[in-house]
């Protein structure tokens, strides 16, 4: 699929991976509506991305994907703007143990809310396009990070989620795909920010410390490509692309069907 003219939509687009991979759909021809609670971060993203692809392909809304009212505004507002969206990029996340609820708010539901109010837009049967939703789930949401049991939790629903979001597409006509992208360890604000949130894991934090040097860190430009790859390969969905130093692959599930 090419990305020329297409919409796409970013939450937590401000920094980290979310804004790699809005540079990438920027890079590609799409028109991007960022996403973040961080306005600051997010206006100033904003102004240096307009002097590099232009006014007219990038839009800043302050959105918390908290608020299930916010993001049904941004998606109006981003798809008055653009003229509907075709790729949901479902990227915003913190790691917070301590305010464990919050994660779980941030991380699984932000996502659930976010595909919910897409395919407002999207879905062929409530006259969008169709599209693709792309959720970032974690290395942890296919296996376990003890530091992080919660943080583990939303993401191994993210991948569980997906999958099923992606079976019940195809089974209920919406014309969208949905696939979700695992990185291992990525150099960014949240894994910086590491051992001040671990709650009452505390005490795990030079292990994990020492599982990220084990695994050595994901570079910013492999993780993006891989969302890339499941935005354009329209033969994707349902699928989760695995993106660690030693391996870029997509994961293969046991399947349960005699
Ligand atoms: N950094 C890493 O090692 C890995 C990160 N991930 C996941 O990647 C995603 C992005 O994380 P990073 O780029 O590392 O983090 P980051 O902290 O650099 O960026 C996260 C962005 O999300 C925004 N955000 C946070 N809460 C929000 C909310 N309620 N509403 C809207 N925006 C919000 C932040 O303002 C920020 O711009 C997260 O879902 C994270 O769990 C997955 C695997 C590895
Ligand atoms: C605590 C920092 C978290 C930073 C953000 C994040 O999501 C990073 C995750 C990185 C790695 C997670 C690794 C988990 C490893 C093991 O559980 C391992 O058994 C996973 C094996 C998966 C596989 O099948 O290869």
């Amino acid at each position: 699929m090419s990305l020329t003219g297409k919409t796409a939509v970013v939450t937590g687009a401000a920094m980290g991976i979310g804004r790699a991979v809005t540079e990438l759909l920027l890079q590609h021809g799409a028109k991007v509506a960022l996403l973040d609670v961080n306005e600051t971060a997010g206006k100033s993203l904003v102004e240096v991305l307009d002097k590099l692809y232009g006014r007219e392909r990038t839009l800043f809304l302050s959105c918390d994907v908290e608020s299930e009212e916010q993001i049904k505004a941004a998606f109006l507002k981003a798809a008055e703007t653009f003229g509907g969206i075709d790729i949901l990029f479902n990227n915003a996340g913190v790691l917070n143990e301590d305010r464990w609820e919050r994660t779980v708010s941030i991380n699984l539901m932000g996502v659930i809310r976010g595909s919910y109010a897409a395919l407002e837009h999207m879905s062929k049967l409530s006259g969008g396009r169709g599209g693709v939703i792309i959720n970032t789930s974690s290395l942890a949401g296919l296996g376990p990070l003890p530091s992080c049991p919660v943080y583990t939790a939303t993401k191994h629903a993210v991948v569980g989620f997906t999958r099923a979001m992606a079976a019940a597409s195809v089974a209920s006509g919406y014309g969208v795909r949905f696939n979700a992208l695992c990185p291992g360890f990525v150099q960014t604000d949240l894994f910086s920010a590491i051992e001040s949130n671990l709650g009452r894991f505390a005490h795990l934090a030079a292990a994990t410390q020492q599982l990220a040097e084990h695994f050595g860190l994901v570079g910013m430009c492999d993780v993006a490509e891989a969302a890339l790859d499941m935005v354009t390969d329209e033969t994707k969905n349902g699928e989760v692309f695995l993106v660690s130093p030693k391996r870029k692959e997509y994961v293969n599930f046991p399947s349960f069907v005699q």
